[in-house]
């Protein structure tokens, strides 16, 4: 949407001229913020007949005074920073944004016009350029930054400079002249053939600048020693292309013109002393000043009668100048009007005349759009996907060449025709059964009936040859017809499995007698068997019949499978085609859709269909062979069976006899009671050596013996006991956990009570340890003890270890208390008060009972092999024990655990009564100890009181 744009109207007064005559230096102008007086020196003069007084022009008669207001007025004393710091930056920002700017320099000859758009101390034109590129180098410095923005931005420069010098135009870069001026109907009037130069560094920029300036048109005037004879036009193209990477990507164009323009002065050509070509050229600038002058004023009125600019007639076309900068004058483009003025008393016709014109251009409005074009464009994401395909299409090039390559090499038919011609015949070079065996390499699938075994005969063996119609699968698989019965059928059992439509579990049967050579096929049931395309018949006469079967006879099972036989090596062979019209003729394609089926199919009066009398043999054969397969699948069952007990499975059977007769299977209790009960124990002096394999093991529970049963009660009454008295150690347990909670010791969950720390020992519950229940709010979440702990506190050395190392020299308690020392110290480190007075009660029979059971818990191992050696070896059950009772060995100790815990004395060497201090650092408290027996005394003590007082105040 285009922004209507005021054009910016400034005016700069020159400083007064130090030398010349003495009115020259007279300052008819008075410059106040943005105002600017103008005093008529002639009707001041006349007024107060006083000459020489017009330097200061306060207090005169306003008669003699104009005042004029503008966007900016620059003083004398202004420097040209002041001039570019405002209209200079102004500029940048608007091109940055993708605005047209232009910037006229009017006024008359040598009123700083040059100085202040071109001077060598720093123009405008050198401001802006210099602007434009540190900006373009600081967008470029940031971009190759580590913080650098996803949008990239480039930049392209491109500049023209030309003059219009007697009404004609000249390109000061290439030195070309006259340019024609054109109308294009959407960029409007443009000089043909100018060159608008890319420009690669500010460098570049300034000398092309130069070497347009030294190419323009001077004269030495008498206001000018190099007046500029021409109207000059520096343009600057200046466009930014941002890829952008972030938001829709696409790609975002931003151009902008910058026309800076070096008007001719005007000129008294009286005053210039202009002649001859100089006369021309003032004529040509004074016209051409005129034409803008009139625009201008179309452009005001236009705008003051509310018409828009381009709506209003404005005579751009009356010169050239107002023709080529059509559009930053009423179109396009910010402008600023910068009118130079000589503020000299012999100026004021000029200055008044420039002051009007910039008066009236600050009515022109121009139409700004910015310049934009967004191309929608790919993410990076769409671009990473385009990237995936072309990878994949290159992929797929490479494997299409790849396959052309091979295809290439490969002979054509005809070339393999050719080379297949000119070897030799094979039946020339091979016996018959070189020729089955080499077309037998020739074929994918070579079935064998797997129960039986491929006869070691020089009788051809007929083979049921497949046809499809792929030739790549045709003749493919072949199924050996071994001498006697071969079943087909969908069913695994079948010699021959055939799946697919119409074909049932048991379908047909085949029957061959090398020696007589007679090969016969019979249906099973209803089922569609089809020799020759004639389809054998189901039933004659209540019995099945056979078909002899031949050479090259062609077989179809239900509706998909197709064979042929293939006996002798017939040299004509029907192939799949064959085959199929041979069926279809005769009735084949009518199968399945419910005609030619049943008994009256076509084969009814065949020659091929033998007697009926040799059905029944056939059929016979075929169900005694189903009889005996399933009696193999059942013998073939219980002999997996057996090898799995035997660890023999998946051997071949040669080795299953070899390892039956080596093995000597492990005694298992199962083994010896079995064993038991073949040899009774008292002649079984010899029967430790083998043990006879047999493949009908019987359950012990089956032919118990006696004695063993004893043993066997004896053990699990003792198991019994044992778990009992665990039960009764748990409850001990859960009381003094009790106990503790009740004097302020926290502790962990019952599921987490007697769990060792890690790398204590699986399994093992050696006492109740430390433990840090990481879930528990308090920082002491110790509970329980470590029978070696309280060993250690009585005899006061706690002695820590160092963390990490394994002290061999320790028994595996002591290293358990060290970590639960240690535990106990790193709880006290991060406690937040520090040391506590912690109570612990301690049961003695409770840490008794710990020990025992931790004791026969990690004997479980040797206690369970003992249990074995007695049921294996009962009659020396009481002389093990007592062998046993009487060593040191671990389960001689398990043994006697499991006797005290039977009948547990009375005391272990707990103390009677003891009040200790442990020298584990924070836990300098008390800590009492008290067993139970030491409770049951309290509680006897308190009874005999009770008893005391109670006789001592009669109460009975
Ligand atoms: N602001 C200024 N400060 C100092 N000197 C100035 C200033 N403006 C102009 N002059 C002086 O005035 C002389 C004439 O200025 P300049 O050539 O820029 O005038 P001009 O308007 O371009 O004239 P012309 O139209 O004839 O080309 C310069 O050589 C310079 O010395």
């Amino acid at each position: 949407m285009p922004a209507q744009h005021a054009v910016k109207v400034c005016v700069r007064v020159r400083p007064l001229s130090p030398s010349g005559p003495r009115k020259t230096r007279s300052c008819i102008l008075t410059p106040n913020g943005t105002t600017l007086t103008l005093t008529d020196p002639t009707a001041a003069m006349a007024s107060s007949a006083i000459l020489g007084q017009y330097a200061n022009v306060e207090g005169k008669s306003e008669a003699y005074q104009r005042q004029y207001c503008y966007d900016h007025v620059y003083h004398p004393d202004c420097p040209q920073s002041t001039v570019n710091e405002t209209i200079g930056v102004s500029v940048l920002k608007n091109s940055w944004d993708g605005r047209n700017t232009c910037v006229f320099a009017y006024g008359q000859t040598g009123s700083g016009k040059t100085w202040t758009m071109l001077g060598d101390e720093g123009g405008l034109v050198k401001f802006i350029l210099d602007g434009l590129w540190r900006a373009k180098e600081d967008v470029e410095v940031e971009q190759k930054s580590e913080a650098a923005p996803m949008d990239l931005t480039t930049f392209n420069f491109g500049c023209s400079y030309i003059e219009i010098y007697n009404g004609q135009v000249k390109d000061l870069i290439t030195n070309t002249s006259p340019l024609k001026v054109r109308e294009h109907p959407t960029l409007g009037a443009y000089a043909e053939g100018l060159s608008i130069v890319r420009v690669q560094s500010y460098n570049d920029v300034i000398s092309l600048m130069r070497s347009g300036n030294a190419a323009r048109s001077t004269r030495s005037t008498k206001a000018n020693k190099r007046s500029s004879r021409s109207h000059a036009v520096f343009t600057i193209i200046f466009e930014q292309i941002t890829v952008r990477d972030s938001g829709e990507g696409g790609e975002v164009r931003r151009r902008s013109k910058i026309n800076l323009v070096d008007l001719a002065g005007s000129e008294r050509v009286k005053n210039t002393g202009a002649t001859g070509g100089g006369l021309l050229e003032a004529n040509h600038i004074n016209k051409s000043l005129s034409a803008l002058g009139d625009v201008i004023k179309s452009l005001a009125k236009a705008k003051t009668s509310n018409q828009t600019a381009l709506g209003a007639f404005v005579p751009y076309r009356n010169s050239v100048l107002t023709y080529l900068l059509k559009e930053s004058l009423g179109g396009n483009s910010v402008t600023f009007m910068l009118a130079c003025v000589n503020p000299a008393v012999e100026s004021f016709e000029e200055t008044l005349s420039t002051l009007k014109y910039a008066d009236s251009a600050k009515k022109m409005v121009t139409s700004v759009t910015v310049n934009e074009s967004v191309k929608k464009g790919k993410t990076s994401g769409d671009v990473a996907k385009l990237m995936m395909e072309v990878e994949r299409l290159q992929q797929e090039k490479e494997e299409m060449l790849q396959i052309m390559q091979e295809v290439i090499a490969t002979p054509s038919r005809h070339q393999q025709q050719q080379q297949h011609e000119q070897l030799p015949p094979p039946q020339q070079q091979e016996s018959h059964h070189e020729k089955i065996a080499h077309q037998q390499q020739q074929y994918v699938s070579i079935q064998t009936p797997a129960r039986k075994a491929r006869p070691n005969t020089d009788l051809p063996i007929p083979v049921l040859v497949n046809l499809n119609p792929d030739p790549m699968f045709t003749e493919k698989i072949r199924y050996e017809l071994i001498p006697g019965v071969t079943t087909v059928g969908s069913h695994e059992t079948n010699d021959v499995v055939l799946e697919g439509e119409s074909v049932q579990d048991r379908h047909a049967v085949v029957s061959y007698e090398p020696q007589t050579g007679l090969l016969m096929i019979a249906n099973f049931g209803s089922a569609a068997t089809w020799i020759n395309g004639d389809k054998v018949p189901v039933k004659q006469n209540g019995e099945t019949c056979t078909v002899t079967l031949k050479d090259g006879f062609r077989i179809g099972f239900g509706k998909q499978h197709i064979f042929r036989i293939e006996l002798n090596g017939e040299e004509i062979k029907a192939d799949y085609e064959f085959a199929m019209r041979e069926m279809e003729l005769k009735g084949w394609g009518a199968f399945g859709k419910g005609e030619a089926e049943g008994p009256d199919a076509s084969m009814m009066n065949s020659s091929v269909i033998n007697d009926v009398g040799t059905v029944l043999d056939v059929v016979k054969l075929a169900e005694e062979e189903e009889v005996f397969q399933e009696q193999q699948r059942q013998r073939q069952q219980l002999m997996q069976q057996q090898q799995q007990q035997q660890g023999m499975e998946g051997l071949p059977e040669e080795f299953e006899e070899m390892f039956r007769e080596m093995e000597v299977p492990s005694p298992t209790v199962e083994d010896h009671l079995q064993q038991q009960q073949q040899h009774p124990p008292e002649t079984s002096d010899d029967s430790s050596d083998t043990v006879p394999y047999t493949s009908n093991l019987q359950s012990p529970k089956d032919h118990p013996k006696p004695v063993a049963d004893d043993i066997l009660n004896t053990i699990n009454s003792k198991l019994a006991d044992f778990d009992e008295q665990l039960a009764r150690v748990n409850e001990e347990e859960k009381r003094v956990r009790t106990d503790l909670l009740k004097v302020g010791v926290n502790t962990p969950q019952q599921q987490n009570l007697g769990r060792p720390p890690s790398g204590s020992g699986s399994g093992s519950r050696s006492g109740l340890l430390p433990h840090q229940n990481p879930e528990h709010d308090s920082p002491f979440s110790i509970y329980g003890y470590n029978p070696a702990a309280v060993a250690r506190a009585q005899g006061g050395s706690g002695i820590i270890g160092t963390p990490g190392a394994r002290d061999t020299s320790r028994s595996e308690s002591e290293l358990e208390f060290m970590e639960y020392e240690r535990a106990v110290q790193q709880q006290q480190r991060v406690s937040p008060t520090g040391s506590e007075a912690v109570t612990v009660v301690l049961n003695a029979d409770g840490v008794r009972e710990e020990l025992n059971r931790s004791f026969v818990d990690k004997n479980r191992a040797a206690i369970d092999s003992l249990r074995r050696e007695i049921r294996n070896s009962p009659d020396s059950f009481d002389n093990m024990i007592d062998e046993i009772m009487g060593s040191d060995s671990p389960v001689a100790k398990a043994m006697e655990m499991e006797s005290i815990m039977k009948s547990p004395p009375a005391m272990m060497d707990a103390p009677k009564e003891n009040t200790f201090e442990t020298s584990t650092p924070g836990f300098n408290a008390p800590v009492v100890i008290k067993t139970a027996e030491m409770k049951r005394e309290e509680a006897r003590k308190r009874m005999r009181e009770r008893q005391k007082m109670r006789a001592s105040s009669g109460v009975k």
